[in-house]
């Protein structure tokens, strides 16, 4: 999100929506308002400044994609805004005859991918780099690029194959809650902070239909477990099992009712990543069963009480 240009503020405070637009008009000397830009490349002079104010005005008018030639730059919105994932819009840039044409999206990065692999005698493997500072909105921006392919590469004609297709998408989405509750934290710039890297291959057959996908991690913080950074959190998995545990999985785990945990910082914060349920549910649709499930949480739940020497929520002695 942009904050400051140039010494202006962002907010009403020092700009109106409608002042900052007259005055980029009037700097960029053209036609067409700044909020209808759809290429950065377009504009004119291009500096720092014009297209800082360019992307600042697109914002203020709800626009949160905007072109740079072959790049598409993701504004984080910080509010919901579901008519833009719809599954409808997902259909619309599919069909589209020249997706490029429509407006800015993320789903137009992904139709395009997908024409790339489609069109080829030979296909070719197609890559989208997601970058951005923390809190920039790279994980939302995968998820939803995994929600659009779970769409436009399942269409099979049979019943059957439409189930197994149904089912492998679901085993896709699944691996995000569960990758998210172990790898993720509450940081101070981002309360659900992937602490790792993620290489995401999805693989399609040759009908382009959704066949599998593969998930590399690398570069965990594994230091976390042990030391947090002030106003910080620990993984997300520790805190569900320690909100979500049954009565009788606290007793086996150690993890009595109320206690507290040194490396355990802030559990009094609410999360909707604290939903120990949902991991669960995500690990079963991936063939983790209920047993499994079990030996890992025990793992984990035992970690937290013995490295804080004991269940008694005490620290160290
Ligand atoms: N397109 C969007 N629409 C609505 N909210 C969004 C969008 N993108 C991001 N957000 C919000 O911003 C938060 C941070 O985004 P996200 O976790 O994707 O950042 P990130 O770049 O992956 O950060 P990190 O590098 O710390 O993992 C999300 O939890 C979500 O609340």
């Amino acid at each position: 999100m942009l904050q400051q240009v140039n010494g202006h503020g962002s907010g009403s405070a020092a700009h109106s929506g409608e002042s900052l637009r007259e005055d980029l008009q009037e700097l960029l000397g053209g036609e067409v308002p700044p909020q209808q830009l759809n290429d950065l490349t377009k504009v004119n002079p291009v500096t720092l400044e014009t297209v800082l104010r360019c992307l600042q005005a697109r914002y203020m008018a709800d626009t949160f994609y905007t072109n740079a030639g072959c790049t598409l730059v993701a504004m984080n919105p910080f509010k919901p805004v579901p008519q833009l994932y719809s599954p409808e819009l997902m259909r619309e840039y599919h069909a589209a005859s020249q997706p490029q044409t429509l407006k800015p999206h993320i789903f137009t990065v992904g139709e395009q991918t997908y024409r790339n692999v489609k069109s080829l005698i030979e296909p070719v493997n197609q890559s989208v780099v997601v970058s951005g500072e923390s809190g920039a909105g790279k994980t939302w921006t995968s998820r939803c690029l995994m929600k659009f392919y779970a769409v436009v590469a399942a269409s099979p004609t049979s019943w059957e194959s439409h189930k197994v297709a149904e089912r492998i998408e679901q085993r896709i989405l699944n691996s995000n809650p569960v990758m998210e509750a172990f790898g993720n934290a509450c940081t101070l710039r981002n309360s659900n902070s992937s602490r790792f890297g993620k290489f995401i291959q999805l693989q399609l057959n040759g009908a382009q239909q959704m066949t599998g996908a593969a998930v590399q991690t690398y570069l965990l913080e594994k230091t976390r477990v042990a030391c947090q950074a002030p106003s910080e959190r620990n993984f997300h998995i520790f805190y569900q099992i320690y909100k979500g545990a049954h009565a009788e999985e606290r007793v086996r785990w150690r993890l009595p009712e109320g206690a507290a945990f040194s490396w355990l910082p802030h559990p009094e914060r609410t999360l909707e990543e604290d939903c120990f349920e949902v991991t669960r549910e995500a690990m079963l649709h991936l063939g983790i069963d209920a047993p499994t499930q079990n030996n890992i949480f025990q793992v984990r739940g035992k970690a937290t009480p013995l490295t804080c020497g004991g269940g008694d929520g005490q620290p160290p002695s």
